[in-house]
């Protein structure tokens, strides 16, 4: 994909509420103008990346673009699980993000816990790429700490 690393924020908006309540995995869902903003080349399916809500810390994520099978939605939706642990919800707020990554394609899966475990499986290999020094770079860019910028002000290696 030509177009990664891809950079964007938006403000987080209501999901159907399953994350956290099924799933025990909360994503911070981003509006459909970012959506539409996509290019053509991002593919529907999991990512890896780093996302920053606010001015806060910037921190490991894995997240989702496309209709999520297993619920057949209607509408397509992207979706940000952030791997740290907030004290509270943070809807309305501003979330930044930079997608490196691909990781698999969206699926369908026989059970709850299929979803939950493939899930899960998504978190360790972000993890675990993101502390590749060819990613970690990425967490320290301006980007995150200008909330002006479009794009980082200076390409990243
Ligand atoms: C890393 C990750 C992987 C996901 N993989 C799938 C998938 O393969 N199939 C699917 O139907 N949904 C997948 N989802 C989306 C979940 O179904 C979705 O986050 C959940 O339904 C919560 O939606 P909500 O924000 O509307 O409450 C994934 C989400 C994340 C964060
Ligand atoms: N680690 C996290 N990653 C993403 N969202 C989180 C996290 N911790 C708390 N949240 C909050 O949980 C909300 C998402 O929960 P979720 O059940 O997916 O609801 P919704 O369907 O409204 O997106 C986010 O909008 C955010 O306010
Ligand atoms: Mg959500």
């Amino acid at each position: 994909m030509k177009s990664l690393p891809y950079w964007c924020r938006g403000k987080v908006v209501k999901g159907f509420g399953r994350g956290s309540k099924q799933l025990g995995i909360p994503t911070a869902n981003l509006p459909e103008s970012v959506l539409e903003q996509l290019p053509a080349d991002v593919a529907t399916g999991i990512y890896f990346g780093w996302a920053c809500v606010g001015s806060g810390d910037v921190h490991k994520m894995v997240m989702s673009i496309g209709w999520n099978p297993f619920y057949n939605n209607t509408k397509k939706s992207m979706e940000v699980h952030i791997i740290h642990s907030f004290e509270e919800d943070f809807y309305g707020e501003v979330l930044s993000i930079v997608i490196l990554g691909y990781i698999r394609v969206e699926r369908g899966f026989d059970s709850l816990d299929d979803l939950i475990d493939a899930i899960h499986n998504d978190i360790r290999m972000a993890s675990s790429q993101l502390d590749l020094a060819e990613y970690k770079a990425y967490q320290q860019e301006n980007f995150f700490r200008r909330p002006d910028l479009k794009r980082p002000s200076i390409p990243s290696a």
